[in-house]
Order: C-alpha cells, then sequence, then structure tokens
C-alpha cells in the first residue's frame, strides 16, 4: 500500500535528512514510528502525503505518486499534524466545510468519537482548550476513514485521561484496508496499540518489525539480580531492580516494554539489529 524505494531527500541547500531508505507498508495495521529528534519522521511523513518530494528514489501510495496529489489521493490520506491550528468557528461549521474533503466521511463515527472525549458537538473552536482541539482534529482525522491515516504526535498537548481516551479510541477503528502511522516520542502511549515498529535514525530506517517477531525474539523483564539473566542486550536500574532486555531463549511470554526497546536498539544497534536480520 505504501511502496517506498531509494528515497533520499533534503532540504533546499541543507543536509540530507534521509538516504537511499526502501520502506514497504501493508495495510490493516497500525506502524508506530520513533525515531529520535531531528531524525526526520516528519519530513518522512509529509512525503508520504504529497506535501514535500523525495529528491531522489520514488514513493507510491496505494497505487499513486503523492506528489502528483491528484483528488483521488487527496481523498484517502489523512495527516493529522503535531501542532493543530483550528480556525475560530463552530464545530459543526468545521465539520460543514471540512468533511466534503473527504466522500467516506462517518458523521455518526464523529459525534460518537467526540462523546468518547466529552466534548459538546455545539461546541465553538474558539472556546475550548488546546487540547480539546486536538481531540476533535483527531476525530475529524478519524472520521474521514482516510484509507492512509497519519497522525503526528497526537497524544502531544494531552493530558493522561485524554491520553486513555485516546488509546480506548484508536484501539477500536483500524479497518482491513486501511494503514495507520503514529509517530511519537511518547512511546508508552504506542504500548499494546500498534502492531508494527518502525524505528528511523541514521538517515534510514533502521528497524520495521511486528510486534509478535520482536516478543518471540527477545523477553522484556523486570529483575533485582543481573546474575539471573544469561544473555542481557540492555539494562536500565530502576528503583525496583533493574529492566532487561536479553535473548528469548527459553520462548518466554514477555509485555513488550516499548520505552525500553526503542532505547535498547538506539544504544545496542549492533547486538540487537543482526537477531532481526537488520544491520
Ligand atoms: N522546513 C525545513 N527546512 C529546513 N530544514 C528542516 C525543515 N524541517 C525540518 N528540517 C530539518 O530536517 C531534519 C529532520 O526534521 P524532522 O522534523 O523531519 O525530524 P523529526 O524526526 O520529525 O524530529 P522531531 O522528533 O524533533 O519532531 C532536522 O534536522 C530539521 O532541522
Amino acid at each position: 500500500m505504501i511502496r517506498i524505494q531509494n528515497l533520499t531527500f533534503a532540504y533546499q541547500n541543507r543536509e540530507t535528512v534521509l538516504e537511499n531508505l526502501s520502506l514497504e507498508i501493508k495495510p490493516g495495521h497500525i506502524y508506530g514510528l520513533l525515531g529520535p529528534n531531528g531524525a526526520g519522521k516528519s519530513s518522512l511523513l509529509y512525503q508520504i502525503c504529497g506535501l514535500i518530494f523525495p529528491k531522489i528514489g520514488s514513493i507510491e501510495v496505494i497505487g499513486e505518486i503523492p506528489s502528483k496529489r491528484t483528488p483521488s489521493f487527496l481523498q484517502s490520506v489523512y495527516l493529522l499534524p503535531e501542532e493543530v491550528d483550528t480556525p475560530n468557528i463552530s464545530i459543526k461549521s468545521y465539520l460543514k466545510i471540512n468533511k466534503l474533503f473527504y466522500p467516506s466521511f462517518d458523521l455518526d463515527l464523529f459525534n460518537q468519537l467526540l462523546a468518547e472525549f466529552e466534548i459538546s458537538e455545539t461546541a465553538n473552536l474558539s472556546e475550548v482548550s488546546y487540547g480539546q482541539k486536538k481531540k476533535v482534529m483527531i476525530a475529524f482525522a478519524i472520521a474521514t476513514q482516510a484509507k492512509i491515516l497519519i497522525m503526528d504526535e497526537p497524544t502531544n498537548g494531552l493530558d493522561i485521561p485524554s491520553k486513555r481516551q485516546f488509546r480506548k479510541v484508536m484501539a477500536g477503528i483500524l479497518q482491513d484496508d486501511q494503514t495507520i502511522i503514529i509517530s511519537t516520542h511518547q512511546v508508552r502511549d504506542l504500548d499494546q496499540l500498534i502492531d508494527y515498529v518502525l524505528i528511523l535514525d541514521d538517515k534510514k530506517i533502521l528497524l520495521h518489525e511486528s510486534i509478535d517477531t520482536i516478543t518471540e525474539k527477545l523477553v522484556f523483564k523486570q529483575v533485582m539480580n543481573l546474575d539471573l539473566i544469561s544473555k542481557p542486550f540492555y539494562v536500565e536500574g530502576g528503583l525496583k531492580g533493574y529492566v532487561v532486555v536479553a535473548a528469548n531463549e527459553e520462548q518466554e511470554h514477555s509485555k513488550l516494554d516499548m520505552e525500553l526497546f526503542f532505547n535498547a536498539v538506539l544504544s545496542e544497534k549492533n547486538q540487537i539489529l543482526p537477531i532481526f536480520n537488520h544491520q
């Protein structure tokens, strides 16, 4: 559904941000895109949406070339940016103007999501807080039913109960022919939400793996004594002993700790990437 081949990208007269990057993304999954500040996550997502264009290489999204920005492509892709900027009009007026661009827009779903987020359908966008605006825009993004739904830091600006609402909402919306990509630093917000992890670093996709494969190959443990772990790849000390990422030699079932995994991949690349056949 998204096929990127040998993509190189740089902003005008700037250093290369992405270099010879190739990636295939399948429908029916929620992908988490992780990477350090400035790694190029937003730049990659904007190219998938056709907002900026590759210098070298190609991108195909649902059979179209994003830079051509055809109406059928624009109806099928929705980008929720990190910073939302809404006009000072009522939610009803916002809907009236903007839902026309998305022929599959589901008004009932939008109203259900607003109710879940505890926002009145009759509110005016000039009178709600930033977090509430963000929730309105999350509801709008989901209700477009776009085949490619991209969310850049969707939980930034949300308080803890709202993050819980977000996770609840996201857990039930994915359709078989839809692809959702969530880029975030708030890696804990992705726990049990995504089924594939993409890690972007050093101008390329360092890791592209399913949660199932990660938990098959690695075990995530909390221990008081490190002697109990035969092959630790990565360890963080905590108040309650240590949290460890180790080879899953005993075929144990453990819950993926996304933050620990991300830190482990970035700091122990040479040990962890070969397990997933990445270099
Ligand atoms: N409009 C722009 N013009 C020039 N350089 C830019 C522009 N936008 C981003 N950059 C640079 O491109 C690089 C990648 O930025 P990008 O925003 O894609 O990274 P990111 O992974 O999304 O970062 P963050 O996690 O901090 O949001 C950075 O070095 C950034 O300074």
